[in-house]
């Protein structure tokens, strides 16, 4: 425990005295009322003179310490995320944005295209940031700081995200794909993006950031609860015992019946979890932070420790995601710029990376120029022409393009597709085409290197023809292959579900070594496998970053977004990762472990020590009106009065001691819960058994030194 910090958690720590905020933790709550009643008797004894004054009031003195020091560990736990706050509330400096006003023309189709230029077609004004509501659309430029969280709608830059993420290395946010989600208070370094705001000023990531580190937003998790249950309970059994204890209360001479029952009560219950239940959540919570994990549920956190399968999406999860275009193959007969200008010409209101790759790519065979004469976007891109948007289910995109179309040479509709392999040969076979065996073969073997085949097919005057193939390639993210065998030395398991084709997956799956994989899932698929092994009893985690995985990711027990995803991912999702990194899995996993074998170990700790409490000060307490106790008063405590106050004083360090524990959490090993927990139960029991015997003579000894208390 830092001195400085502690210091300056004093003032919440008194503000935390406040009973109503105080009756949420029974066993304190309790302890709170037994320091009013004694304050009560003392200021009477001191009225009248009693002789044994001192002895209440030093009890009374202790008993306060006791509720202060529960509040105190609270109340350091928040602070540490203080400074994290602060510095984050510095990056949502209120900046303008250029909001787009209207239409100036009525839209043309529904794709404008990625070199429709916006600035003739709308109008825009200057508005402050915090001005901005759900649906505003944006335009942000090189040098400004993104106004609000949103997606990118149109066009691609990279942006420096240290603000949140601490990560300097600028990212790429692009329109279309499943890394187009963008943060406010964010800079964007070069380039120009159009934005639609998701979140409302008020409700955006910076801002629940701000309110999750400083613990504003923090519910009971059920854990907790059930606790809180259970240390109720056990506080009911002790006040009941206490009571009954009151009518032969007239042991040891002239003691003060109230104040040592009350004593007696406070050692008895379950203070020190009590007191420390709330610290240890918080740091839990506090840890993930530090790891650039931000969790918006405490529950999720403990569920974590549980996790015996991780579902992981492909693209953009185990891979970077920036599926790039790297070559084209044409069918045999086929001439190769035919399927470079159809392919291109698939692409052209295609906002995924990939289609825009396959635009860039053509664009870079024609020899650089910017335009291949005929296949101009906003030439080709007239009303009439039908855009198909990519879909996760249709796995197709593409153009229909009506007949008198200058890029249309038959007389009838031209149907321009390209998609996935599967999907391409299933349209052209409905069409009467058939896929050739040469580009079979090469769609086997792009797929054997874990890269992305895109057949290429047109269908038109009723003839349906595969043209050629694109080969997609993406890079496994590296580190994959041992922090995945990391997690199953934990005992998870991994499964890779993508919605690319089998041979792909396989290979990939291999790359980055999970242990199983799901191809040609769509996301219904990516829910019922989750369904699947929840009905099995089994707790599964899923990361992900596509719009297409929210669903999973809202049914996952956790449900971690990579920060790089959508708006929709880390919406649904219960926690989201700052570094993109599917093997945090790996720390979160850890942190819910600590967190419930910290829990676990320091409440049988503080019940161990209550019962060690009882066999220390009772026998002391009625040694002289029953003789034949003390014979176990093994202890050979000074007095009476000397065995309860060294008793409260022992309860009360007992809890600044282990703050610094709760805060950092019990050490953990990556083995089963269960060892950990049983190994942890056996040090936590027997210290808590010992500790209060050495713990209360030590104080004994110097509490006797005191006139009146020693005899
Ligand atoms: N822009 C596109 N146009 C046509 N087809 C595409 C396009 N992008 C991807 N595809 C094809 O659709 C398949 C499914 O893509 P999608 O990105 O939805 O997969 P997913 O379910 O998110 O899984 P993962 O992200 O792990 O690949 C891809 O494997 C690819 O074959
Ligand atoms: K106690
Ligand atoms: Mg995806």
């Amino acid at each position: 425990m830092n001195p400085t910090n502690t210091l300056a958690a004093l003032p919440l720590a008194f503000r935390k005295l406040n009973p109503r905020q105080m009756v949420h933790s029974p066993v304190m709550f309790t302890v709170l009322i037994g320091s009013m009643v004694c304050t009560a008797v003392s200021i009477q004894q001191l009225a009248t003179g009693s002789t044994t004054a001192v002895f209440s009031i030093i009890v009374t003195v202790w008993l306060w310490l006791t509720v202060l020091f529960g509040n105190l560990s609270e109340a350091i736990a928040e602070g540490r995320g203080k400074a994290q706050a602060d510095s984050l509330r510095a990056a949502r400096t209120s900046v303008m944005a250029r909001r787009r006003t209207r239409a100036l023309m009525p839209a043309g189709g529904s794709g404008a295209g990625r070199d429709g230029d916006a600035e003739a077609g709308h109008d825009e004004e200057l508005v402050p940031g915090t001005d901005l509501k759900v649906g505003d659309i944006v335009i942000c430029e090189a040098g400004d700081l993104i106004p609000g969280d949103g997606d990118v709608i149109e066009g691609l830059a990279s942006v420096d995200e240290s603000a949140i993420t601490g990560e300097s290395a600028p990212v790429i946010r692009e329109s279309g794909g499943d890394r187009s989600s963008v943060t406010g208070g964010t800079m964007v370094l070069s380039d120009r993006i159009v934005i639609r705001i998701t979140a409302a000023s008020g409700k955006t990531f910076l801002d629940r950031m701000i309110s999750l580190v400083e613990g504003a937003t923090r519910q009971k998790t059920p854990n907790e609860i059930a606790l809180n249950v259970l240390l109720a309970s056990l506080t009911i059994v002790f006040v009941v015992c206490a009571m009954t204890l009151a009518p032969m209360a007239n042991f040891a001479n002239a003691l003060p019946t109230p104040v040592v029952l009350v004593a007696l009560l406070v050692c008895l219950i379950p203070t020190t979890i009590g007191a420390l239940v709330p610290a240890i959540g918080i740091s839990g919570m506090d840890r993930l932070i530090q790891r650039n994990v931000l969790a918006t549920s405490g529950r999720a956190v403990e569920t974590a420790g549980d996790i015996t399968t991780l579902l992981l999406d492909k693209t953009g999860t185990i891979t970077y995601g920036n599926r790039r275009a790297v070559a084209f193959l044409a069918a045999d007969g086929v001439d190769r710029q035919l399927l470079i200008d159809s392919a291109r010409l698939s692409s052209l209101a295609d906002e995924t990376p990939e289609g825009r790759s396959i635009v860039d790519l053509a664009v870079e065979l024609a020899g650089g120029a910017g335009e291949v004469p005929g296949l101009d976007a906003t030439a080709t891109l007239t009303p009439e022409v039908e855009v198909i948007e990519f879909s996760a289910v249709t796995r197709m995109s593409g153009l229909n393009l009506p007949a008198g179309h200058p890029a249309n040479p038959t007389p009838a509709v031209l149907e321009v597709r390209k998609g996935a392999a599967s999907a391409v040969e299933r349209y052209v076979k409905e069409r009467g085409g058939f896929l050739p065996q040469k580009l079979q073969e090469a769609v086997l073997k792009i797929s054997g290197t874990g890269g992305t085949p895109l057949l290429v097919s047109t269908y038109g005057g009723g003839r349906a023809q595969v043209l050629g193939v694109i080969h997609l390639a993406d890079v496994v993210k590296p580190g994959m292959k041992e922090r995945f065998a990391e997690l199953r030395a934990m005992g998870i398991k991994t499964i890779m579900i993508t919605g690319d084709n089998k041979i792909t997956a396989a290979a990939i799956a291999a790359e980055a070594g999970v242990d199983d994989f799901v191809a040609e899932a769509t996301p219904e698929d990516k829910l019922a496998v989750i369904k699947a092994e929840q009905e099995a009893g089994r707790l599964v985690a899923m990361t992900g970053d596509g719009t297409n995985d929210a669903p999973a990711l809202a049914a996952a027990d956790v449900g971690v977004a990579m920060n790089s995803g959508t708006s929709a991912a880390k919406e649904a999702a219960n926690m989201v990762d700052l570094d993109s990194d599917p093997t945090k899995l790996i720390d979160i996993v850890g942190i819910g472990k600590q967190l419930l074998i910290t829990r676990g170990s320091l409440t049988t700790f503080s019940v161990a020590n209550d019962v060690a409490k009882y066999f220390a000060i009772v026998p002391a307490l009625f040694a002289a009106t029953f003789p034949g106790l003390g014979l176990l008063n093994i202890m050979g405590l000074a007095s009476p009065e000397s065995a309860i106050l060294s008793a409260v004083i022992f309860n009360a360090v007992i809890i600044v001691l282990l703050v610094p524990l709760a805060l950092r959490g019990v050490k953990y090993r990556a083995v089963s819960a269960a060892k950990a927990l049983s190994r942890n139960l056996l040090i936590f029991g027997l210290g808590g058994v010992i500790a209060p015997f050495i713990g209360i003579k030590l104080i004994d000894l110097l509490v006797s030194l005191i006139p009146t208390i020693g005899n």
